[in-house]
Order: C-alpha cells, then sequence, then structure tokens
C-alpha cells in the first residue's frame, strides 16, 4: 500500500462534537465537514464536547491503576498468553512490534464483549469472544461502562465521516456490528535511569480511527514533512487519528497518520479504543470515492484477519504458536510495520 502523506501540520486541530449528539442538521452537518477536513489534512484531530463524564473516566483510571499496581505474580493471572482470543494482562517485552527496541509499556487488553455460545465464537474467529477480568471489585464494570461510552462516540464520528463523504446511511457503520475493536489499558512507568526508552515506537494504527484518552504528554505525530509533532495533553478532549482501514476506504482521502510515544518525563497512562469494522469485512477503496480518472490505490483488506495478521507478528505468545503450528497466518497477509509514512522517512523516525 502506498500510504498518503498528511500535510506539513504543526500542531493538531480541535473539534466540538457537541452537535454530533443534537437535533440540529446544520450544525450537525457542519461538524461533520470540520471531521473530514481534520481526517485529510492531519489525519489527528482533538474531540472535545464527546460527553463522556469525567466520573466515567475517573473510574476507569482509577481501576487501571489499583490493577497495574498489583504485584507482577498477580497480574501474570490474567496474562495474555493463557486466552484464546487475545484478552488480559501485557507484560512489559511481551510486545515487540519493533523486535530492535523494546517499548517501555505494559497494558492490559480487552474488547467487544461476545458470548461464549455466540456463532462467530463457536466458529474459532480469532479475537472473539469474552473478555478476561481481574478478580477487582467493580473493575470490569467502571472499565466496560467507560468502553460503552467511547465506543458510542466512535459510532458518531463515523456516521459524521458517512456524511461528510457524501455516503449512503450505513455505508461505513453499517459495517460495525460486533467489531474486534480493542480498549487498551496501557502503563508507561516512569524509569529516570532507562535510556532511550520509548513508549511507543513509530507505527499507523491498523483499525478505522483511534479514539484516545491519555493522561499525560507524550505523544507525537508525523507531519507530511517527516517532522515528529508534539500533541499537547488536554484533559477535556479525546485525541482521533484515522487508522489503515479508513485509508483505504476513501482511496487515501484520509490519512493514517504515523505517531509514536516519546520517553515519558513522568507515569503515563493511556487509553486507546480501536475502532474497527467487523471481522469480515473487505475493505476496499469505495466506488463512490474513487474519483473520476482516478483509480483504487489500495489492495482490498480483509478487516478482522489484517487485525490477526498484526497481532500474531507483534506479541511473542502468539510468535511462539505460529512456530509450533498452533495457529496459522491468515492469506495475504502484510508484513509488520509495513504500513504508515514514517517508512518513507526512516532517517527522521529513529
Ligand atoms: O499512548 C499513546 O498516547 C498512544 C498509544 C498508541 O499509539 C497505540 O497504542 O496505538
Ligand atoms: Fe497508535
Amino acid at each position: 500500500m502506498t500510504s498518503r502523506q498528511p500535510t506539513d501540520f504543526q500542531s493538531i486541530p480541535a473539534i466540538d462534537i457537541g452537535p454530533l449528539f443534537a437535533a440540529d442538521e446544520t450544525a450537525r452537518r457542519a461538524v461533520a465537514e470540520e471531521l473530514a477536513t481534520a481526517a485529510r489534512d492531519v489525519g489527528f484531530f482533538y474531540v472535545v464536547n464527546h460527553g463522556i463524564s469525567e466520573a466515567r473516566q475517573n473510574a476507569l483510571f482509577e481501576q487501571t491503576q489499583r490493577f497495574f499496581d498489583l504485584p507482577y505474580d498477580d497480574k501474570m493471572r490474567y496474562y495474555i498468553g493463557k486466552s484464546d482470543n487475545h484478552r488480559g494482562y501485557v507484560p512489559a517485552g511481551e510486545e515487540a512490534p519493533d523486535p530492535t527496541k523494546a517499548d517501555a509499556k505494559e497494558a492490559f487488553d480487552l474488547s467487544f464483549e461476545l458470548p461464549a455460545d455466540h456463532p462467530e465464537v463457536v466458529a474459532g474467529t480469532p479475537m472473539l469472544g469474552a473478555n478476561v477480568w481481574p478478580d477487582l471489585d467493580g473493575f470490569a464494570d467502571d472499565v466496560y461502562a467507560y468502553y460503552q461510552d467511547v465506543f458510542d462516540v466512535g459510532r458518531a464520528l463515523m456516521r459524521g465521516f458517512e456524511h461528510a463523504l457524501g455516503l449512503e446511511y450505513d455505508a461505513l457503520l453499517g459495517h460495525v456490528t460486533e467489531p474486534p475493536s480493542q480498549l487498551r489499558l496501557i502503563h508507561y512507568p516512569f524509569d529516570p535511569n532507562a535510556t532511550d526508552a520509548q513508549g511507543i515506537g513509530a507505527h499507523t494504527d491498523y483499525e478505522c480511527f483511534t479514539l484516545l484518552r491519555p493522561t499525560a504528554p507524550g505523544l507525537e505525530v508525523m507531519n507530511g514533512a517527516g517532522e515528529w509533532v508534539d500533541v499537547p495533553y488536554r484533559d477535556d478532549a479525546l485525541v482521533v487519528n484515522i487508522g489503515d482501514m479508513l485509508e483505504i476506504w476513501t482511496n487515501g482521502a484520509f490519512v493514517a497518520t504515523s505517531h509514536r510515544v516519546r520517553k515519558v518525563a513522568e507515569e503515563r497512562y493511556s487509553f486507546p479504543l480501536f475502532f474497527a469494522a467487523d471481522y469480515h469485512t473487505e475493505v476496499a477503496p469505495l466506488p463512490e470515492l474513487i474519483a473520476e480518472g482516478d483509480t483504487p490505490r489500495y489492495e482490498p483488506l480483509a478487516a478482522g484477519d489484517h487485525l490477526w495478521a498484526q497481532t500474531i507478528q507483534t506479541f511473542n505468545y502468539l510468535k511462539k504458536r505460529l512456530a509450533a503450528g498452533e495457529i496459522a497466518l491468515p492469506d495475504g497477509a502484510r508484513g509488520a510495520g509495513s504500513l504508515g509514512q514514517h517508512a518513507r522517512h526512516k532517517d527522521e523516525a529513529g
């Protein structure tokens, strides 16, 4: 895939999305246009007035902190490598998108909850099924309540994109019914002695878009000139960025912008919700979005298989299962880290 370049932006726009949740059709369309412009030019934006209450966010922070404060052995009771649908605790070093440079972070991964007797789960579709929850009072309720709230914000954004792109109702959102949309609780510990300890190396996100709530600065995004631009911390906003699936669906009109987390200067948590299409969705440039005289610029992408392939190639427990022949890479899997404009700016990306 030839990834699109964003403009040479120097800052990230902020968009008030309050009108998306109100009745005024004209105001809703104006916000949708703003979202689409930011998605084209930058691929990153803050959304404010998103409607998720402070109480909901604080409960998420407190539960997350409580979990990561547990002794290592307690956390390992929920080790993701014991799960058959990729849920649970991800210790430092488990995940290595770039095998030469470990990320300084630990995480807890959950996703869209499906019951064990759901046909997709019975069929063994990767990454779908029930969540794993730590035995901590209120944890599952508080964390999954945030999941549902932030997922609803994602639905509102997707509806806005449909409007702004001139697509039919449900052209995009009709593919989001029970998606493998992960919420990650990420903890970046502060280690003053660590040298060269990046939080997360340069990458694009695999899904349609991501809604991120961080608790401190550290996020940087790459502009079209290959310069890293800081995303200042705001406590009133979610940071939204376009991912691979929407870049492909829009034939490159929207841009999946590369980003990274630099070495943190204080303890940091962050909460990305990766808003994905349903597992079996084939994501290909939409004919309505291919300009006259233009051609589809991307090969079709099997949504779920793309996620699964990238996940297999970046988690050690899955690499082991692959080597042991217990699982297989889906057909047509792309190599890890093959997408994103940071690949074009390797010198600057370091
Ligand atoms: O922690 C952050 O600010 C960003 C996390 C991120 O980019 C990711 O998990 O894909
Ligand atoms: Fe990311």
